[in-house]
């Protein structure tokens, strides 16, 4: 099972991902997107992913913008999984 990181490991990994913040055991972004159809590309890029990895966001879609939560369920808290997965969400999101 992945494990917990500590409070100075999630700092220092927040400063790789200037676009991430902490929200207690999640880490958040919000992307707006260009228009619906790309942000709904985003998520279904996202999605296969998460899938690959076996590690899936929550994802709230609001017209435009995509607000993405991660954390590690199992774990009960932030690992290694939910930065891997925040800085591949930042690739999909930068690609568009
Ligand atoms: C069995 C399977 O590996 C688990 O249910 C995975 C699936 N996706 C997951 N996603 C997230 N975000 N956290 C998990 O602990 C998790 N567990």
């Amino acid at each position: 099972m992945a494990e917990l990181l500590t409070d100075d490991e999630v700092a220092d990994a927040l400063t790789r991902l200037p676009h991430w913040k902490r929200e207690g055991d999640t880490l958040e972004r919000t992307a707006e997107l260009g228009s619906f159809p790309q942000a709904i590309q985003v998520v279904n890029r996202v999605a296969e992913i998460a899938e690959s990895v076996d590690h899936h966001p929550d994802m709230d879609i609001r017209w435009r913008t995509v607000v993405f939560r991660l954390s590690t369920h199992s774990a009960g808290g932030l690992t290694g999984k939910d930065v891997s997965l925040a800085a591949e969400i930042d690739g999909v999101v930068d690609a568009l």
